[in-house]
């Protein structure tokens, strides 16, 4: 794979090798996405941007034939769609993934599989504090994958209140999700599932961003075969 460009508004103009201490690469960083789709005639645009930033670099990829693989979270349903058929019209593939730790999407699906058997299941993520967007989008895409298994069920006690507002986490399909901000936090989450006499805790750890990228490598080498736009590494793993 050979980079071809490199986008940044606080460092732009200066060589991406240097600001990254790995000595010069001979590729100055921009700050428009113009200029970085129009450089080296790029296959793919890998974006880790911002939840406010990733919809417009995404359309402006896809307008210019160039595959989208998308680790940015907050894009909402409706979106993914319409990038989706954006991407099918210029026949091109795509991979939106909320997280590219390859053990964290084995979490997520061993989460939905527990689901079926033990449908109590609290979700907790933790990260670090710099982190924009609560919940996760690893927390989002477990939840869904953990509805798509679980009984319709409302857990708790049907009089439970809250004395502090927020105590009990955000409510999403009849469980919770709890969001953990830390420094000292990478990306990391515990799935937890309880029955009579019984817990069971999956949990994922992100030691270091290393951990994203055989995901990422996987994936650009996937939209090259592709046509639309997946959600989730899930989708192109033999699980
Ligand atoms: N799916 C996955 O596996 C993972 C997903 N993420 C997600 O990726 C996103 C980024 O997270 P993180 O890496 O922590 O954030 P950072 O703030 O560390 O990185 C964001 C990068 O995007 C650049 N950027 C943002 N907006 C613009 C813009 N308008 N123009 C040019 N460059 C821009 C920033 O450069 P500058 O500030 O110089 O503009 C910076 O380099 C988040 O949504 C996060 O949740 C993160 C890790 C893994
Ligand atoms: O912001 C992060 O750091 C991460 N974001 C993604 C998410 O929102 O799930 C993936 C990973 O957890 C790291």
């Amino acid at each position: 794979m050979i980079l071809t460009a490199a986008l940044s508004r606080t460092q732009a103009g200066k060589d991406v090798g240097i600001v990254n201490r790995i000595g010069e690469w001979g590729i100055s960083l921009t700050d428009s996405v113009e200029d970085a789709l129009e450089q080296g005639q790029p296959d793919v645009w890998i974006d880790f941007t911002t939840p406010e930033q990733v919809k417009r670099n995404v359309e402006l990829a896809i307008d210019a034939g160039v595959r989208p693989v998308v680790g940015t979270s907050g894009l909402t349903e409706e979106e993914i769609k319409q990038l989706d058929e954006r991407c099918r019209e210029q026949g091109i593939g795509g991979i939106i993934a909320p997280n590219f730790a390859l053990g964290a999407v084995l979490m997520m699906v061993f989460a939905s599989k527990a689901a079926k058997y033990l449908p109590d299941v609290e979700v907790i993520e933790m990260h670090h504090d710099q982190k924009l967007d609560a919940p996760s989008g690893t927390a989002m895409k477990t939840a869904e994958l953990i509805s798509r298994e679980r009984e319709e069920k409302k857990q708790g006690h049907p009089e439970e209140k809250e004395t502090l507002e927020g105590a009990r986490g955000g409510y999403r399909d009849g469980f919770r999700i709890h969001s953990v901000r830390l420094p000292g936090l990478v990306a990391h989450q515990e799935v937890l599932f309880g029955g009579p006499g019984q817990l069971l805790t999956l949990r994922h750890d992100s030691m270091n961003r290393e951990s994203f990228m055989p995901g990422v490598k996987l994936a650009v080498e996937e939209v090259m075969n592709r046509t639309g736009l997946i959600y989730g590494l899930e989708n192109v793993m033999d699980l």
